[in-house]
């Protein structure tokens, strides 16, 4: 089961990565150039997790920029977000449900896998520790020990202890 979840969680990537740059679309080379022009930066975001961690719930707070959803072959979603104007380099939100304890260690594995994608090698990581209103959440120092974040070299991260639901925490942790 782990061992399929991978599989599509790689394939995902590279397929948004190889997409994006085998076929920029006119539009997108149009704002990157005046995106320039004005200092402008266009960003790209995974927002990546297990399912049920909340990433959809994450894009409909936020409703910032263009959403794309695109649905690999076994039904896991890598969704991407543009967001405009803001000054730092391609980012990997990754949801955790904190009060998903039995599945921890899996979406360690998961982390762990696909930041050792080559095409990730530079990008930020932002840990959402989310479903932080539910009684029982482990905390973000505590999702932080579980996920091993203390272990990653030569990479920027953060984690935020957020809601979803509420939409606590997002705009913190994006500010970062
Ligand atoms: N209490 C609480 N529930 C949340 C929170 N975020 C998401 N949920 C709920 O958790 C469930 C799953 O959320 P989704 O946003 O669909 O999760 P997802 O990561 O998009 O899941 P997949 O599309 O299956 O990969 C939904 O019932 C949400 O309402 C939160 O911060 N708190
Ligand atoms: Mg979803």
């Amino acid at each position: 089961m782990a061992y399929t979840r991978r599989g599509n969680f790689c394939t995902s990537l590279l397929l948004y990565f190889g997409v994006s740059s085998i076929f920029p679309s006119p539009r997108g080379y149009i704002s990157r150039l005046l995106g320039r022009l004005w200092g402008e930066k266009e960003v790209r975001i995974l927002i990546l997790g297990l399912d049920g961690a909340g990433k959809t719930t994450i894009l409909y707070q936020l409703q910032i920029g263009e959403v794309v959803t695109t649905i690999p072959t076994i039904g896991f979603n890598v969704e991407t977000v543009t967001y405009k104007n803001i000054k730092f380099q391609d980012a990997v939100i990754y949801v955790v449900d904190s009060i998903d304890r039995d599945r921890m260690s899996t979406s360690k594995e998961e982390l762990h896998a696909m930041l050792d994608e080559e095409e990730l090698r530079d990008a930020a990581l932002l840990v959402f520790a989310n479903k932080q209103d539910m009684v029982g959440a482990m905390t973000s120092a505590e999702v932080s020990d579980a996920l091993g974040l203390s272990t990653l070299k030569n990479r920027q991260w953060s984690i935020y202890k957020t809601s979803a639901v509420k939409g606590d925490g997002l705009t913190e942790g994006l500010d970062w």
